[in-house]
């Protein structure tokens, strides 16, 4: 049986099923046995039931299947029934077609892991989705370069915004490695990351990135002005920066959570 795990390979069981490679769903294969396996590693153990969102052709899957995860793979590319029976025959993965956007993650159960390649337009609102359910206790995935530095990004760096405030509510990020365009089939333009979220069990705060959103609105305005832009009252907005030490200048990338956490309550505390 193929390993999937060379372009050669890739092609010649894409040709045999009469397929390509469709660039709308982010279809870039992972062909690089070593990576693969750095992947499985970064997700032991597996304490809880595996998903995985866009199995492709099937070859993390695979590799999930025979480290022991019990894997629910769910991709959207209907055309690649016939290939990924052939791909994952004799394994216990569980086969889902339809939108991972769709799916009813807020009914899976706690304790659940993420590993997937994630196809690279619905990552971030997948990721934030996924993290509000509360029902994860590990996200291993790869994403474009840029969007794991978007993850991980400290305030006052350039990534630094809105995404790296939803990761810092919910979990610890880490972006373990890089993987060139090369460790794909076919290669895609960017370098992607291999990032790895812990959540801490927090509650989603609705509010609280009401809030954080109106901050970064406009991110060439002050923290001042783009929270009066939004409709905040003045003098709150000024005794609350006042009260927190923050100059009247300050922008919103140069807070971290906690800083704009701790804004919010004084501007609603009542006087
Ligand atoms: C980057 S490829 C990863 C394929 C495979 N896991 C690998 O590593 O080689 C992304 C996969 O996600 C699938 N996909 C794209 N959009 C999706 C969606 N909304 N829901 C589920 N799967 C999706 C694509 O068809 C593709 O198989």
């Amino acid at each position: 049986m193929s390993r999937l795990t060379s372009p050669k390979e890739v092609r010649e069981i894409l040709l045999r099923h009469g397929l390509f490679a469709e660039k709308r769903l982010g279809q870039n294969f992972l062909v690089s046995e070593s990576h693969l396996r750095r992947i499985v590693e970064a997700a032991q153990p597996f304490t809880g039931p595996v998903y995985e969102v866009g199995p492709g052709l099937g070859a993390l899957t695979r590799a999930l299947a025979e480290a022991g995860a019990e894997v629910t793979a769910i991709e959207k590319d209907e055309r690649l029934r016939p290939l990924l029976g052939e791909t994952l025959r004799g394994l216990p993965v569980r086969l889902v077609f339809g939108d991972a956007l769709r799916y009813p993650w807020e009914e899976v159960p706690e304790g659940s892991l993420l590993v997937a390649n994630l196809p690279y337009n619905i990552a971030t609102p997948l990721v934030t989705r996924l993290l509000q359910t509360g029902r994860f206790q590990r996200l291993v995935f790869l994403v474009q370069k840029e969007v794991a530095l978007r993850m991980v990004a400290r305030p006052g760096t350039p990534p630094y915004g809105l995404l790296s405030l939803r990761v810092a509510h919910h979990a610890r990020a880490e972006k373990l490695f890089d993987l060139p365009p090369g460790a794909f089939f076919p290669p895609p333009r960017v370098w992607s990351s291999l990032v790895r979220l812990t959540p801490k069990g927090v509650p989603d705060d609705p509010e609280l990135f009401r809030f954080i959103e109106a901050a970064f609105a406009q991110r060439r305005k002050t923290l001042k002005n783009a929270l009066l832009a939004a409709g905040y009252p003045k003098e709150r907005v000024e005794a609350a920066l006042r009260a927190l030490g923050l100059g009247p200048n300050v922008r919103a990338e140069a807070l971290d959570l906690d800083s704009l956490r701790r804004l919010r309550a004084v501007i609603y505390t009542p006087v």
